[in-house]
């Protein structure tokens, strides 16, 4: 079954394939460690600034399973990435468009079963061929939590890699599992803090991790980047229950700047 569906797939591809090789994509793939810090909220809004400032951008919810982004967009879509992924669409037909001008969705499927496709790096061929088709500025990928293979098969083909953490002991502790994991043969990783109200204690504590890396004889070379912290607002939960995204409801809040400040580090960082 898989063959069918992998030259099917390869058929679809072949029809996006670029005149050149040169791709002006940028990927950048946004995980956590810990569930419930807040990813998928901070991608949608990040999503839409970046897009406000003229970037094309398309989000892919790799969330397997458990699809929210579409939520976040407030959109029904009928094609999924695993309409891309099982080989039956291309990559703009499962593109979706948002309400907001320059920002699209590949929506994920709640409840979906990876085991129907059971071979590695399936998934994260849609990063190949993102960057292939080269119609977007910039891709960000929402990974679920964790680090299952589904998350490391993301992390493995990804240039810029962005965790979100809070000051949680225990999602403190997911994130450096995940410098240790990165450390091994990627050389970067780009750290932001939600729930957190000051740009210094998200600094501090980055610094501190990295004096851990340090002791620990984590590979040297691996850089941690801190670029900013998010505070907590209830107009956050709020604007998501109803379908709508914080940055664009609240334009001039402290959190919407907070997370400009984000972006204009991490657009001076990206590979
Ligand atoms: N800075 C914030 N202030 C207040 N509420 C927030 C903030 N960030 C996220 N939230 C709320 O926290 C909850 C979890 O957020 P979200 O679903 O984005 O987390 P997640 O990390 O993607 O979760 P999962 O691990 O299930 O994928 C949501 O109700 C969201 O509205």
């Amino acid at each position: 079954m898989f063959n069918s569906i992998s030259s099917q797939a390869s058929k679809l591809i072949n029809l996006t394939k670029p005149k050149n090789n040169i791709s002006k994509t940028k990927v950048i793939t946004i995980t956590s460690g810990k569930g419930g810090v807040g990813k998928s909220t901070f991608t949608a809004n990040i999503a839409y600034l970046l897009a406000k400032r003229g970037f094309k951008v398309v989000v892919i919810d790799a969330d397997i399973g458990l699809a929210n982004l579409q939520v976040l967009f407030d959109l029904k879509p009928k094609l999924t990435l695993f309409d891309y992924i099982e080989g039956r669409n291309s990559i703009s037909e499962v593109v979706s468009n948002t309400a907001y001008s320059n920002l699209s969705l590949i929506a994920g499927k709640s409840g979906y079963q990876y085991a129907n496709l059971n071979n590695s790096l399936v998934l994260s061929r849609i990063v190949h061929d993102i960057k292939d088709y080269n119609n977007y500025d910039i891709v960000l990928i929402d990974t679920g939590a964790g680090l299952n293979e589904y998350v490391q098969e993301f992390l493995s083909v990804s240039d810029n890699i962005l965790a979100l953490t809070t000051t949680d002991p225990s999602a403190l502790t997911d994130v450096y599992a995940l410098m240790k994991l990165l450390s091994i043969d990627k050389k970067s990783l780009l750290l932001c803090f939600n729930h957190t109200r000051s740009y210094q204690i998200g600094e501090t504590i980055s610094k501190s991790l990295v004096n851990l890396a340090k002791k620990n004889l984590l590979n040297p070379n691996f850089m941690v980047k801190y670029i900013g912290n998010v505070s907590t607002s209830a107009n956050i939960s709020t604007t998501s229950r109803l379908r709508k995204l914080f940055v664009h409801e609240f334009q001039h809040d402290q959190i919407t700047k907070e997370l400009q400040k984000v972006i204009d580090t991490l657009l001076n960082d990206l590979k």
